[in-house]
This record gives structure tokens, C-alpha cells and sequence, in this order.
């Protein structure tokens, strides 16, 4: 597959902080990439840099074989970066603001009307930006990003304030982006929403990408054990213990868990015992690489 983001070796400090630490890594084209991590980790420096919005202090960025620093006009109409809410102009409704954005890229208004359906903003076209709700403003900063058909598109936390319904929606839209083939760089803190949406994740902390790989292959390198949780007081704790020697068994007084490497024979004995009272079944999963690579819990 042809690389469409070569960043190598790319660093940029403020001051003592040092906020992108010498990083490099591909993109290919047509992938989803997401960069993950937790506040501060450096994402968003990152992607401006990617972007062309931001210039590193060592290192070069290739983006569909161009540099993006300095500001490269070439480049323009092949990516999308989403803005954040904010940066809408001012006092215009969501189509004169759509509108717009197609105009300087040469678009007919019919693409930005399109878009205003896709992200599901026909009703709102008539109401001005900074009366729309925090995730139609988000949807609405999505569609300014597509309207121009760009090959690439960036996405800074697109999910960030969303409900979990709207987030949903949000994700098929950002598959739907994918399958029509375009290259799709995303930020996020959510462990679970780069698990389901990414071909290929950068776990980035205090500046460093620290693993990257495809989710499924990063959480099955691990070789961690299965969590079997059920209801507190189904089990005793002790017999639980000499029930599996070879498991860890934890009781928080309202989920005993067993973490074992051999599920399907716990789950067995559970179930010949009649035990099996609030099952739940959890295998590693991101979170779990994070605390494999940092030795500390996840905290977005
Ligand atoms: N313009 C700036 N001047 C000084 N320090 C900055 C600047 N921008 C970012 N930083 C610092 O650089 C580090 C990385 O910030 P960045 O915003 O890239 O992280 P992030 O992973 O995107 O975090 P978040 O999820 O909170 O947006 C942080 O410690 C931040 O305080």
C-alpha cells in the first residue's frame, strides 16, 4: 500500500516540556490511524504538525508526498482538518457556514447541502452556529472538513462532548469516511473508540509513541489473562481460592473476579456449581496495554 503521512523523527518542545519527543511512524493510505493517549500526551501538537499547522522543531512530516510546513497551497484541497467549534465564522447559520467553507475550495453549494444531510443537520440550516448543541457544532466542524472531498482528513477528539448516541452516530459517519477510502487520522482519549474504529492505533504518552500496531494485535501480544466476574457472595472468596489455585481471585463486595489464563475451565466449574449469578466475561483489552507499557491505570 502507498504511505500517505511519513512522520520521522519529529519533536517540538515548549520550553521545558517537552510535547512531541522525536516520533515516526506511516500512514497508509486509506487507513485509520488513530493516535491515543491520555490529556497532555501530545496528540494534538502532533496532528497540527501533520497538519501543517504547527512547525516541529526537528524532524520532517511528508503528507501525499509534500511537505506541510510551510503552509503548502497544493495541499489544501486534498486534506480536511476539522476546526474546533469555535473557529466557525461568526453569526452565520449552519448552511452560510457550510456554504462557505465549499466556496473557498470552488464547490458547488449543492455538496455543502449534502453534507449538512449526511451529518444530519438539514433541520438546523437555519440556525445560527453558536445556537447549535455541542455535538451538532462538532457535526457541523465534520462536514467543513469533508465538503471539499479531501483524500485526507484529520480529526482533533471529533467525539469529545458527545453523548453516547451521538457518539455512535458519529463513529458510523467516520467508517462510512473510511470505506469511501479516505485516509482518516484521528486524536482521541477513548481507549474503547480506537479499539472499534482504528485499523492501526499509536499509544502516545509524555510525548512518545510507546506501541503501535493494529488494536486487536496490541491487546492478543499481551498474553493476559481472562476476567470472570460474578455476583459478590455467590461464591465464597476462600473456596473460590481452592477452587482455582492457579487463578487470582479478587472480591470488591459486589463483583468476585477470578483472572485466569484457562477460562473455559472456570467457567465450568462455576457452571456445575450453579454459580454463575451476574457473569461477566472481560478479556485485555487497550486499557490494559497502557498499564502493560506505563505501569500506571489508564486516566484520559
Ligand atoms: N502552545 C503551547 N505552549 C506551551 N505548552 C503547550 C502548548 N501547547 C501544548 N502545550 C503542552 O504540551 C503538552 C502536550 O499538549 P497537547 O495539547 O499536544 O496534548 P494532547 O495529548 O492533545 O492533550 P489533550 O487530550 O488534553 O488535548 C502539554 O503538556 C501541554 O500543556
Amino acid at each position: 500500500m502507498a504511505q500517505t503521512i511519513r512522520v520521522d523523527g519529529v519533536r517540538k518542545w515548549y520550553g521545558d516540556t517537552h510535547a512531541v519527543d522525536g516520533v515516526s511512524f506511516d500512514v497508509e493510505e486509506g487507513e485509520f490511524f488513530g493516535i491515543l493517549g491520555p490529556n497532555g500526551a501530545g496528540k494534538t501538537t502532533l496532528l497540527e504538525i501533520m497538519e501543517g499547522l504547527r512547525k516541529p522543531d526537528d524532524g520532517e512530516v511528508s503528507l501525499l508526498g509534500m511537505r506541510p510546513w510551510p503552509r503548502n497551497p497544493r495541499l489544501l484541497p486534498r486534506i480536511g482538518v476539522q476546526l474546533q467549534a469555535s473557529s466557525f465564522f461568526e453569526r452565520l447559520t449552519a448552511r452560510e457556514q457550510i456554504r462557505t467553507f465549499a466556496s473557498l475550495y470552488g464547490t458547488p453549494p449543492a455538496a455543502a447541502d449534502h453534507w449538512l444531510e449526511v451529518v444530519g443537520l438539514t433541520d438546523k440550516a437555519d440556525t445560527r452556529t453558536e445556537k447549535l448543541s455541542g455535538g451538532q457544532a462538532q457535526r457541523l466542524s465534520i462536514a467543513c472538513a469533508l465538503v471539499h472531498g479531501p483524500d485526507v482528513v484529520f480529526l482533533d477528539e471529533p467525539t469529545a462532548a458527545l453523548d453516547p448516541q451521538a457518539r455512535r452516530n458519529l463513529w458510523d459517519l467516520l467508517r462510512e469516511i473510511n470505506n469511501q477510502g479516505r485516509t482518516v487520522v484521528l486524536t482521541t482519549h477513548h481507549m474503547d473508540e480506537a479499539e472499534l474504529l482504528c485499523d492501526r492505533v499509536a499509544i502516545m504518552d509524555h510525548g512518545n509513541i510507546l506501541k503501535s500496531g493494529p488494536p486487536a494485535a496490541l491487546v492478543r501480544g499481551l498474553d493476559a489473562p481472562t476476567r470472570i466476574g460474578i455476583e459478590t457472595g455467590t461464591v465464597p472468596v476462600d473456596g473460590a481460592r481452592q477452587l482455582f489455585p492457579d487463578a487470582e481471585v479478587s472480591d470488591d463486595g459486589v463483583s468476585l473476579t477470578v483472572s485466569t489464563r484457562n477460562p473455559a475451565a472456570v467457567l465450568s466449574a462455576l457452571a456445575d456449581r450453579n454459580a454463575l449469578r451476574g457473569l461477566a466475561v472481560r478479556g485485555a483489552s487497550l486499557e490494559d496495554v497502557f498499564l502493560d507499557l506505563t505501569g500506571r491505570e489508564y486516566r484520559a
